[in-house]
């Protein structure tokens, strides 16, 4: 069952993967939902009974074909949107290594630096998220 895990707004958990390069992974939306083509960093909505953390290796494994190790996701920044629908965003980021992912709904993917990423076509919050994050990388 899809989240409201409160009925007042919703949670949505991304990740910032880092390769060795500094370089970070990033998808494209697929064309026929909100935001079609920009650019974000890949995650999902958070399900009734999952904790964030759970929900982000899910949605990691389902869209991309990673297994990440839960211990190593680090929190990092948020980000909000309040509208019609209030969602906050919460990112984590990792340097775990897990190799090249496998696109299950053939959607385009790539690694990139945070000044390359800088350049896509971001999603709204995900642009707020990348801001955030540009300190971060090495
Ligand atoms: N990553 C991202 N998601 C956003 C932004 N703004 C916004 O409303 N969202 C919404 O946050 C949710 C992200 O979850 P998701 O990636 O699993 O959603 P989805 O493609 O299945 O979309 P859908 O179920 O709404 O069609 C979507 O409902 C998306 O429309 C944004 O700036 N960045």
């Amino acid at each position: 069952m899809e989240v409201e895990n409160n009925p007042t707004w919703m949670a949505v958990v991304a990740l910032a993967l880092f390769d060795e390069a500094g370089r970070m992974l990033m998808q494209q939306r697929p064309i026929d939902r909100h935001h079609g083509g920009r650019w974000e960093f890949p995650g999902g909505k958070v399900e009734s009974g999952e904790t964030p953390r759970s929900a982000l290796v899910r949605e990691i494994e389902e869209e991309l074909a990673l297994s990440l190790s839960p211990a190593l996701l680090q929190p990092g920044p948020f980000a909000e949107e309040v509208g019609d629908r209030h969602i906050v965003l919460f990112l984590y980021t990792s340097r775990q290594l897990c190799g090249d992912p496998v696109a299950h709904d053939g959607q385009n993917w790539g690694w990139f630096a945070p000044a390359k990423a800088e350049q896509l076509d971001l999603a709204p919050m995900d642009r707020a998220l990348l801001r955030q994050i540009a300190a971060f990388a090495p």
